[in-house]
């Protein structure tokens, strides 16, 4: 699929999305657009839909209705492609798998390793093509993880967890990169590495779309904050997305929920000025 990406084009673009779990709305009436190039947080509470509408941004979730297109195309064309790359929470991965950080890492590969060789792909995985051993490598020097290559995932802390799930996701080299809660349990350098790096991903021309709890970093660093919960409760500049009487008011907004079985919540966001 030959996408362009050039010129003034959305790179995510989300029209009347509703989702679901067992016929449970969790998102409802969603209409978004991340332009290429910038770096959006999703703000909401605990139980807000967050992680659900990042479920249906990669294409592993399919909503109940609306559309979901990336550089004007169907979003399962990108997931195909491997062209957005996701970093789940930490909980979502089976630490006790015994495969290494490389391992882990050439994971993000696997999407471009469809364009190679067929007879290539039967190889170990030492004969991958090098562009992969590179984007791997790269990756992990990104977020000074190439040290621990050899070492199982499960003998990590829970700071390196992270760094090697953005890894993964960085060695994808894609154009969108979908992070929930990339700093969330990371100590401040773990912390500052990880917003350098994402920092550096943006100035490179990608989209990063981030769910994240932390208002100060947020503030400091994002181009544009979306607040949800169940449905878009504001979005625009950090400066006036994150005032405290904004994020009060989505604090209030999950009480307004709860009739609905969704995002009945103890809100955890910090109000917290940097
Ligand atoms: N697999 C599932 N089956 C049923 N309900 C689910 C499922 N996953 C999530 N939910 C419910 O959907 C709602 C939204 O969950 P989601 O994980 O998207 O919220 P979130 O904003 O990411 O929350 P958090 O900040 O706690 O990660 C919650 O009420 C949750 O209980």
């Amino acid at each position: 699929m030959a996408i362009n990406s050039d010129g003034p084009t959305a790179a995510v673009e989300v029209h009347g999305l509703y989702a679901a779990y067992q016929r449970q709305p969790v998102l409802e009436n969603i209409d978004l657009v991340f332009p290429t190039g910038q770096w959006t947080a999703i703000v909401g509470p605990n139980g807000a839909g967050k992680s659900t509408l990042f479920h249906v941004l990669t294409g592993s979730m399919k909503p109940l209705r609306g559309s979901v297109h990336a550089f004007g195309h169907p979003i399962a064309e990108h997931r195909r492609a491997g062209h957005i790359a996701y970093m789940a929470q930490r909980e979502a991965i089976e630490w006790d798998f015994p495969v290494s950080v490389w391992e882990t890492v050439m994971g993000g590969r696997f999407g471009h390793m469809r364009q190679d060789a067929w007879w290539r792909r039967c190889l170990p995985a030492r004969w991958y093509h090098p562009r992969h051993r590179d984007a791997v490598r790269q990756a992990l020097e990104a977020v000074d993880m190439l040290a621990y290559s050899n070492r199982p995932i499960g003998a990590l802390s829970g700071g390196q967890k992270k760094r090697v799930l953005l890894a993964r996701a960085l060695a994808q080299q894609a154009r969108i990169l979908l992070l929930d809660e990339p700093l969330a349990g990371v100590d401040p350098p773990s912390e500052k590495l990880i917003l350098d790096v994402l920092r550096r991903e943006r100035q490179a021309g990608h989209t990063v779309i981030m769910v994240t709890h932390d208002m100060p970093s947020a503030r400091r660093y994002v181009d544009h904050v979306v607040l949800i919960n169940r449905i878009i409760r504001g979005e625009g500049r950090p400066d006036d997305m994150l005032s405290d009487a904004k994020l009060a008011a989505l604090a209030v907004s999950a009480i307004d929920t709860s009739a609905g079985d969704v995002g009945s919540v103890s809100g955890s966001i910090t109000t917290t000025t940097s």
